[in-house]
């Protein structure tokens, strides 16, 4: 990538924890950017802080010490209210339960976001995006665990965020239906410039990223580059 703009800057971020008298570092002075477009997977063992730090560029939680850029705003300093209009305006978060209304079907699912969002897909156009133009009345539970994650990524990817965050979406799939959802989110990532990153406790899925960010014990522990990115067809693991 020739020059690429940050979206994020993470400035020496710490997030502890106070454990009667032991205080325990979940993030200990992170530094990282994430780039424009870009996709990135962030690999690491239970507890590195994988989740903190997703969560904290995500505006669901803030950091005990340290800054959080995204583009000119700085979401350390952020009360309640900008970080509520952040995350509705800019970030589409998917988790690895799929978190979907069981009452509503795949379409009012989505719908209940485009409804509040300023310049959505429609709940078709974001559907078809995942491959599922052929369940839009079903159910989540007429649905199976990688069709109901594409549901979530097509709510998330409906309003059009700037950044989708990820954490452990194929945690819960099989290796089969997981390379559908990696489909899915690698479109987004193509298709609309979305930048991505995507916790997972799977190696083999830094082949498709742009950039391997990996954490150990609350620190950065390497970050490397991919020279050519997998398409989620070739993956192995
Ligand atoms: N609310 C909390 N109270 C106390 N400690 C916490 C809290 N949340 C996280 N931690 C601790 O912070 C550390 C980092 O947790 P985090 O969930 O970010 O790790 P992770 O890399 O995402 O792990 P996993 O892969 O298991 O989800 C862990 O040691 C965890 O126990």
């Amino acid at each position: 990538m020739a020059n690429p703009v940050a979206v994020f800057r993470v400035r020496e971020v710490s997030k502890t924890y106070r454990m009667g008298e032991v205080r325990v570092y979940a993030l200990r002075r992170v530094n990282l950017e994430l780039y424009e477009g870009e996709f990135a997977v962030l690999l690491g063992p239970s507890g590195s802080g994988k989740s903190t730090l997703l969560n904290i560029l995500g505006g669901l939680d803030v950091p005990s010490s340290g800054e959080v850029w995204f583009r000119n705003r700085n979401l350390a300093q952020a009360n309640d209210a900008i970080l509520t209009r952040f995350r509705r305006e800019a970030v589409g978060f998917i988790f690895q339960f799929y978190n979907l209304i069981p009452s509503l079907t795949a379409r009012e699912n989505v719908a209940l976001v485009t409804e509040i969002a300023s310049h959505p897909f429609s709940p078709e156009e974001a559907l078809a995006l995942v491959g599922l133009s052929d369940r839009l009345d079903h159910f989540p539970a007429q649905l199976s665990g990688g069709e109901q994650q594409r549901v979530a990524i097509a709510r998330a990817i409906a309003k059009r965020p700037e950044v989708l965050l990820c954490d452990e979406p194929t945690g819960a799939l099989d290796f089969r239906t997981g390379k559908l959802v990696l489909e899915a989110l690698a479109r987004a990532n193509q298709e609309f410039g979305t930048t991505t990153a995507v916790i997972t406790h799977n190696a083999g899925i830094a082949a498709m990223a742009d950039r391997v960010i990996s954490l150990r014990s609350g620190e950065i522990s390497s970050i490397e580059v991919n020279a050519t990115k997998a398409s989620p067809d070739e993956l192995e693991w």
